[in-house]
């Protein structure tokens, strides 16, 4: 099945009824759409989350609450509620127990058994919404398939385990049936629960995609395709007909939410087009992601990835002397600490890490690793921050680069900048307060001539 078209609709496109009735106005529209991957509906993978926060068991059941208002909310609208209301009933009392049963803390294992019902939940709905509309939809369980080792909360898809069970559980159903599946949920090799990390419904289309020599990866979202910068953040984004992998990734991994960063990983090892479109507006087009694109611009778009914490070690001892900056990242790498962004001199280095967006969590995570430096080191901490990423073309030979940034950006304290490394970013943190009014600035001064 060399066409094959896999298919993901994110939270918002299957939000309620109505949304999932576009999406599967879309699927009817295309024979080629042979699988199909959801995402939980809007807001209930948040409130499965915050079930794991809570240690009261009355605010558990509150999330459970508004997860059950959601899930119901679409049952009732369907033709024959009763074709699925059993399983519905069955996934919702599953999830209500491990609510009541949960202890103070839950285990990683636990969380993410709880964040999978979302997904669980609405692709059972999505298969009977196609149904009712004359296509053979058929709900299957992605962690017969997705793979991953055991680190819950980001498990690691094992990518040939994926494409073996793949060619036996799911490529003999794609000839008579439209598969709906569920994005962002895996197992591990005993059978345990796993999910891909935030946003990872879009990997899991693409690791799939992958698994099944797809021609094409469409990921139907709630914007008309990927834009110069965030829409919320500037009236004036505009949005990119046509992207290469490389410089979509580069926006993916600095922070454009519309893609997960991982997505184009498998997309790229087997040369998957990925399409970026709006399930609400599908007539408007979208954005082609290709190895091969006709343009390539100095500014493709610019990324802005809150929340970042800034660690400087000093150690003016190190002067002259070897191996220091060998002994910083020994530690970092002995805590499993991930740098992002990483400048030096002969006596200090900066780096960025990525908080996650659990800024007191985050703090104590990393507080054995800093003890560690500070025995032979200043170390300065800075939260708060924002990294803003102008993505684009031979950035790191282009002549002036750095002149239209500085010019644009002359009044703010920029903290750290990272240019040169990369051709296709050039990086720098500012205070989270004053990131939005410096990425619309810095939009208008880059893209407004073009
Ligand atoms: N460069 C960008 N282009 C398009 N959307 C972006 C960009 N950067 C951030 N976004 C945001 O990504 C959102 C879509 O991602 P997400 O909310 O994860 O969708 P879904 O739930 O469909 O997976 C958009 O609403 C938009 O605000
Ligand atoms: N439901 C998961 C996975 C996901 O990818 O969602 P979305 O496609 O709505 O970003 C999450 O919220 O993280």
């Amino acid at each position: 099945m060399s066409k094959l078209i896999v298919a993901k609709f994110g939270g918002t496109s299957v939000a309620d009824f109505d949304a999932m009735s576009r999406c599967a106005d879309i699927i009817l529209a295309e024979p080629a759409i042979r699988l199909v991957v959801v995402s939980a509906s809007s807001g209930v993978t948040n409130l499965l989350v915050d079930i794991t926060k809570h240690t009261d068991v009355t605010e558990r059941y509150a999330c459970y609450q508004g997860i059950e208002r959601i899930t119901l909310a679409v049952l009732n609208r369907l033709q024959q509620p009763d074709t699925v209301a059993a399983d519905i009933d069955q996934l919702l009392s599953a999830l209500k127990e491990l609510i009541e049963q949960g202890g103070a803390v839950y285990s990683g294992a636990h969380k993410d058994e709880i964040q999978s019902f979302g997904e669980r939940l609405s692709s059972v709905l999505f298969a009977q919404v196609l149904r009712e509309r004359g296509a053979a939809g058929l709900c299957f369980d992605a962690r017969r398939v997705m793979r991953t080792d055991s680190r819950f909360g980001k498990g690691e898809p094992q990518i040939t385990q994926i494409s073996e069970l793949c060619a036996i559980q799911l490529q003999p159903l794609l000839a008579d049936n439209v598969v709906v599946t569920q994005g962002f949920i895996g197992a591990d090799d005993i059978g345990q629960t796993t999910t891909l990390g935030r946003g990872g419904s879009d990997y899991s289309a693409a690791l799939l995609g992958e698994a099944l020599n797809a021609a094409v990866v469409q990921i139907w979202t709630d914007v008309v395709g990927i834009f110069t910068t965030d829409p919320r953040l500037t009236d004036q984004a505009r949005c990119i007909k046509e992207i290469s992998f490389d410089e979509a990734a580069e926006m993916a991994t600095f922070g454009a939410k519309v893609l997960h960063p991982a997505t184009l990983i498998p997309a790229m090892r087997r040369n998957i087009g990925v399409f970026v479109g709006s399930s609400r507006e599908p007539q408007a087009g979208g954005t082609w992601i290709a190895k091969e694109v006709k343009e390539r611009p100095p500014y493709r778009a610019i990324a802005l990835r809150k929340a970042q914490t800034l660690i400087t070690v000093k150690s003016p001892a190190m002067l002259h002397a070897a191996g220091f900056l060998t002994r910083v990242f020994d530690i970092l790498s002995r805590h499993q600490i991930s740098v992002d962004l990483v400048t030096t001199s002969e006596i200090s280095v900066a780096l960025t890490l990525d908080e996650g967006g659990m800024s007191s969590a985050f703090s104590a995570s990393i507080e054995p690793a800093l003890a560690e430096l500070r025995s032979f080191c200043e170390v300065s901490v800075e939260q708060g921050l924002s990294l803003i990423a102008v993505i684009g073309n031979h950035l790191h030979s282009s002549k002036g680069v750095t002149g239209d940034l500085f010019n644009t950006l002359e009044r703010i304290n920029m903290r750290l900048i990272c240019h040169g490394a990369s051709k296709h970013n050039l990086c720098f943190l500012v205070q989270d307060a004053d990131a939005p009014a410096v990425v619309k600035q810095l939009h208008q001064s880059l893209f407004s001539a073009a």
